[in-house]
């Protein structure tokens, strides 16, 4: 299924700081202040789709940026050619400061991170309730990276049709993570209204496993979306945006969407360890008696995860990703 941006924005979503034009310019400040100011919707082989207040346009990295990536979020000024006509191009000559970044690595021993969106303020994880069957690891891991970026989460359990939600919505009830059930009904999506009230004004990222809906999804939210992107194919004359990157696409009610090509792990060498249990808060209520320094891992002797487990207090299965992601961590500094 083709990714997808949108030409259709509304000029409020990008937020232009009052002109300086009474200002000198100093020596420190290069030229450049009176460049456009434009959202990265795309990325494409070194070309990257930029919405500006009322038109799209194509433009390549500046040299004066050095080999600093450029990703889907970012808000960046564009000198040049910024008409947006067919074959212009416009230079990026720099990218505002990000409030958010949501990283990830190969594995969880990675040193390479990869940025996958800037300033989105949201994340929904999508999975399906079947077909692919839920991993409640990768939900796991996107939630650590979630509140590791300072980005909040919300799960979206996507094909209420094809099975019940109930299970999988019970695992996550303690974290009291919002939650919204989607699933077709006819060739309508239902649920649609609530993700709806969710996405209102703010920038958020979709991310899940292959298949679980999340092009469904903004199909459904955006209904000129495929059209869009067609536009936005055309003024990259590029065909198809290729599946592995990320796209933004507006949301009539104001706010982004951004798609996420289909993960199959979601490496966090990035994220520290001692932070991994931030996303846990079910189990970090319970390491409250641990003996200090406790790590909660399997081999700490006095783990209160433990005592939980034997009380019955926690799912084992709880226990056991956190454990299985800590000590994938842990391989990295060779504890
Ligand atoms: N039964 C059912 N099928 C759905 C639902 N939502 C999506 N699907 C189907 O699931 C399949 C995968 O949907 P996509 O939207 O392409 O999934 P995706 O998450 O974007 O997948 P990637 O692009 O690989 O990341 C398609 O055949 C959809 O028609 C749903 O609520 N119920
Ligand atoms: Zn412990």
């Amino acid at each position: 299924m083709a990714r997808r941006a949108s030409a259709s924005y509304d000029e409020r979503d990008v937020k232009v700081r009052p002109g300086r034009g009474s200002r000198p310019r100093s020596k420190l400040r290069p030229a450049h202040s009176d460049a456009a100011l434009g959202m990265v919707i795309a990325v494409d082989r070194g070309r990257y789709t930029c919405a500006l207040a009322d038109h799209v346009v194509t433009a390549m990295t500046a040299r004066e940026l050095g080999r600093k990536a450029v990703v889907v979020g970012d808000r960046v000024r564009l000198v040049g050619d910024v008409s947006g006509q067919e074959g212009s191009l416009a230079r990026i000559v720099r990218v505002e400061p990000r409030s958010t970044v949501l990283r990830r690595t190969a594995d969880d021993v990675d040193a390479v991170e990869r940025v996958i969106v800037a300033n989105a303020d949201q994340m929904v994880i999508v999975t399906s309730v079947a077909e692919p069957e839920p991993r409640p690891r990768l939900v796991d891991r996107c939630l650590v990276a979630a509140y590791d970026a300072d980005v909040e989460p919300l799960l979206c359990v996507t094909k209420a049709d094809l099975a019940d939600p109930g299970p999988l919505l019970d695992t996550y009830a303690p974290l009291h993570v919002p939650t919204v059930v989607t699933n077709r009904d006819g060739d309508q999506l239902a649920g649609l209204d609530a993700l709806r009230r969710r996405l209102h004004e703010r920038t958020t990222v979709l991310v899940g496993h292959s298949g679980v809906g999340k092009s469904t999804l903004v199909n459904a939210l955006v209904p000129d979306a495929d059209r869009a992107i067609g536009e936005v194919n055309t003024v990259t004359g590029r065909g198809r945006h290729t599946s592995t990157n990320a796209v933004a696409v507006a949301l009539s009610e104001q706010g982004w969407v951004i798609d996420t090509p289909g993960i199959r792990s979601f490496g966090l060498a990035h994220v520290d360890p001692a932070r991994l249990i931030v996303a846990f808060p079910d189990l970090a209520a319970e390491t409250a008696d641990c003996p200090r320094g406790c790590a909660h891992g399997s081999s700490e002797p006095e783990c209160a995860l433990d005592t939980a487990l034997d009380a019955g207090r926690l799912e084992p299965g709880r226990v056991t990703s956190f454990r299985r992601l800590l000590a994938s961590r842990e391989r990295r500094t060779g504890d």
